[in-house]
């Protein structure tokens, strides 16, 4: 069975709730699934996965999650070519309109350097997840699961 990994960070649970949908929906799609909070995981957490993803809120002015940075910065150096990856944000619009889900999009650009296939389009979410984000991060899940070879 294939398996996913949600690598997330969260302070004040918008992006776990997030995480937890996403679970949820990765099972339902039959896969096994392991949600690691970031400053569990070491680079390498995606070596024996097939789906990774990546949620994260944004700090900050655009600043990655402090429980980010180190992971992020060794990300670029993986080799994972044969799997596929997604990610998704947190953010807060309002507040920081220059820097709607920064962090999420240096994700998105920095997984596109490990060999890795885009399985869907960066999802930024408005905070928590309200019912029209679960449709999204629905289409997200279906198309990430989609792209696996
Ligand atoms: C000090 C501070 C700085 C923030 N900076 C940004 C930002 O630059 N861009 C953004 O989109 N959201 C920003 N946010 C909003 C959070 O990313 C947003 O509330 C998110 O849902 C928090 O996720 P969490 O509940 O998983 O911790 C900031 C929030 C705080 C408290």
């Amino acid at each position: 069975m294939a398996l996913a990994k949600i690598v997330y960070a969260s302070m004040t649970g918008n992006t776990e709730g997030i995480s937890e949908i996403l679970e949820e929906q990765l099972k339902a799609k039959g896969l096994d699934v392991e949600r690691i909070e970031a400053e569990d995981a070491d680079s390498d957490i995606f070596e024996d996965a097939d789906v990774c993803i990546v949620a994260t809120y944004t700090y900050d002015d655009g600043e990655l999650p402090f429980d980010f940075e180190d992971f992020y910065e060794d990300l670029a150096d993986e080799d994972l070519s044969g799997k596929v990856y997604g990610v998704v944000g947190s953010g807060d619009s309002e507040l920081y309109p220059d820097y709607f889900c920064h962090a999420a999009e240096l994700f998105d650009e920095d997984f596109a350097k490990t060999g890795a296939t885009k399985g869907s389009e960066l999802v930024k979410i408005e905070n928590d997840a309200d019912d029209e984000d679960t449709a999204r991060l629905q289409k997200f899940v279906d198309e990430v699961v989609a792209a696996q070879g």
